[in-house]
C-alpha cells in the first residue's frame, strides 16, 4: 500500500491511472509520494516517510531540490507535457500585443446598449488598429521543450526567428526547424528582433537576466514575453521601459503587484498550461513516474537524482540506494552483501552532481538487516527493499 498527498489540484486523467495499491492520505506527512503543480514547499516540513514528489509541470522552482535530495526524496518534473499548451498562448500573446483586440473587444462591451453599433463599430475601430506578425524578427530565449515550439510555430506564421541556447540539448537541436536563425550571443538576439520571448527556468542564473541593460540594448518599441517565470524580469527595469517607450507591451503569465495594471503590460493569470490536454499530460506522466519510482526504483525524469531505470525485478529481489556521489560507495555496498551471501543478479549505478542512485537485484530474499547495514555506511541518504 502507498499513500499519496495532492498539494494542488491533479488531472483525473492522470490519478486514474492508479491501481488499488494507492491510498490518498489527508495529511502530508504520512504520504510516501506527493503530487504539485505550483505550490511553494519551501518552506514544509518533509517526514521521513516522503520518497518522491512529483511536480505534474515543468518548472521546479516551488521545490526545495537540495533540501529532498539530503533527505533522499526523489523530485520528479514531466518535461514537455504542457509545453503545446504554453506554445499557443505565447502566440496568443504575440497577437495581443500586436493588435489591440483587449482594447477592441472592451469598446464593444462598453457600447453594447448602443442600438449603432455596427457603424460605430466602423469609425471606432482605427483606435484599435495594429501590425502583423509576418515578416517581423522573434527572438527567442531557451530551446527547451517550448522553446523549440514556439520557435517553430512562429516561421509558419511567416516569422524571421533567432534562437539563443547555450546549452541546448541534442534532442531540442534535432526538433528546431532549419529556418531559425542560431544567435551565438543573446546580446545579438536583444539588437534585432521585434519581439522577444522567454522560455529558460528560474535560476540563480537567469533571474533577473532580462534588466535595464538588457532592455537597453533592445529596439525601441519591442515586445518582451514572459511565459517562464516573473522572476526572470527586473519588474521595475520594465516599468520605466513601458512608460518610455522603450518596451511598447510586455506580455507576462505571472501578475505580481508590481505588474498587474502597468499601461502597456498584458497580464495573463498564468494560464501556460492551463488546457485540459496539458493537465492530462502532466496527470499522467507525473502519476506512471511515481508508480515506477515507489514500486520498481526507476527514475525517469527526476531533477534532483539521476535517470536510472532497470525495468522490473522479475523472479529477484531489488534493493536501491540514494547517496552521495563519492569513492568507493559500491564497494561498501558489495561488500555487505557479499558478507551475507548475497548473489547480484544485475545492477545499476548513475550520479547526477553531488548524488548517486543505485539499484541492485538480488536472486534470494533481502532481509531488512542488511538494508539496515547499508544505512548505516557514510554518505547513504535512504535504501528501500522495493519488492
Ligand atoms: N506559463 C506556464 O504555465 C509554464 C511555464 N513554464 C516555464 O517555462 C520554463 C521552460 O520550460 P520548458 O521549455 O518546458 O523547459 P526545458 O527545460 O525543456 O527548456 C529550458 C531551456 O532553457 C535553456 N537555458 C537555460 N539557461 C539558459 C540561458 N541562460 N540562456 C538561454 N537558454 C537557457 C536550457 O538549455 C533549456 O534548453 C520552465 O522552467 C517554467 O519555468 C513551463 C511550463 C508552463
Ligand atoms: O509547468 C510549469 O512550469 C508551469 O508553470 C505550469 O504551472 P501550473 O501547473 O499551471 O501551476
Amino acid at each position: 500500500m502507498y499513500h499519496y498527498y495532492c498539494l494542488n489540484q491533479i488531472s483525473e486523467a492522470g490519478m486514474e491511472g492508479m491501481t488499488e495499491q494507492y491510498v490518498p492520505v489527508s495529511d502530508p506527512g504520512k504520504a510516501d509520494a506527493i503530487l504539485v503543480r505550483s505550490a511553494a514547499m519551501h518552506d514544509m516540513e518533509f517526514s521521513p516517510e516522503l520518497k518522491a514528489i512529483a511536480r505534474a509541470g515543468a518548472g521546479v522552482n516551488n521545490i526545495p531540490l537540495d533540501k529532498c535530495a539530503e533527505r533522499g526524496i526523489v523530485v520528479f518534473n514531466t518535461p514537455g507535457a504542457n509545453a503545446n499548451g504554453v506554445k499557443e498562448l505565447v502566440i496568443a500573446g504575440m497577437l495581443l500585443a500586436s493588435r489591440d483586440i483587449i482594447g477592441g473587444i472592451n469598446w464593444v462591451q462598453e457600447n453594447e446598449e448602443d442600438g449603432n453599433i455596427a457603424k460605430d463599430a466602423e469609425k471606432a475601430k482605427k483606435a484599435f488598429a495594429g501590425c502583423e506578425l509576418e515578416g517581423k524578427k522573434l527572438g527567442v530565449i531557451g530551446l527547451g521543450a517550448i522553446g523549440v515550439l514556439v520557435a517553430n510555430a512562429a516561421t509558419h506564421l511567416g516569422m524571421d526567428v533567432y534562437g539563443f541556447d547555450p546549452y541546448v540539448s541534442v534532442d531540442s537541436a534535432w526538433r528546431l526547424s532549419r529556418n531559425i536563425h542560431h544567435a551565438k550571443t543573446v546580446d545579438e538576439l536583444y539588437k534585432n528582433c521585434d519581439y522577444i520571448t522567454i522560455h529558460v527556468p528560474a535560476m540563480d542564473s537567469t533571474k533577473g537576466m532580462i534588466d535595464k541593460n538588457a532592455l537597453g540594448l533592445m529596439k525601441k518599441g519591442v515586445i518582451v514575453l514572459n511565459f517562464a517565470r516573473d522572476v526572470l524580469v527586473n519588474e521595475e527595469d520594465m516599468i520605466d521601459a513601458l512608460e518610455s517607450g522603450q518596451v511598447r507591451h510586455y506580455v507576462t503569465d505571472f501578475p505580481t503587484p508590481v505588474i498587474a495594471g502597468v499601461k502597456g503590460a498584458i497580464v495573463i493569470p498564468h494560464l501556460g498550461a492551463s488546457t485540459e490536454e496539458s493537465e492530462d499530460n502532466c496527470a499522467k506522466m507525473a502519476v506512471r513516474q511515481i508508480m515506477d519510482y515507489l514500486e520498481y526504483g526507476n527514475i525517469r525524469n527526476s531533477v534532483n537524482y539521476p535517470d536510472c531505470d532497470m525495468g522490473m525485478p522479475g523472479e529477484n529481489k531489488r534493493i536501491v540506494l540514494l547517496h552521495y556521489n563519492k569513492p568507493n560507495m559500491i564497494g561498501q555496498f558489495t561488500r555487505i552483501l557479499a558478507d551475507d551471501n548475497m548473489n547480484i543478479a544485475d545492477m545499476a549505478n548513475k550520479s547526477k552532481g553531488g548524488y548517486a542512485y543505485t539499484m541492485i537485484d538480488i536472486d534470494s530474499e533481502i532481509p531488512e538487516r542488511v538494508a539496515d547495514d547499508l544505512r548505516q555506511i557514510d554518505g547513504v541518504l535512504r535504501v528501500r527493499i522495493v519488492n
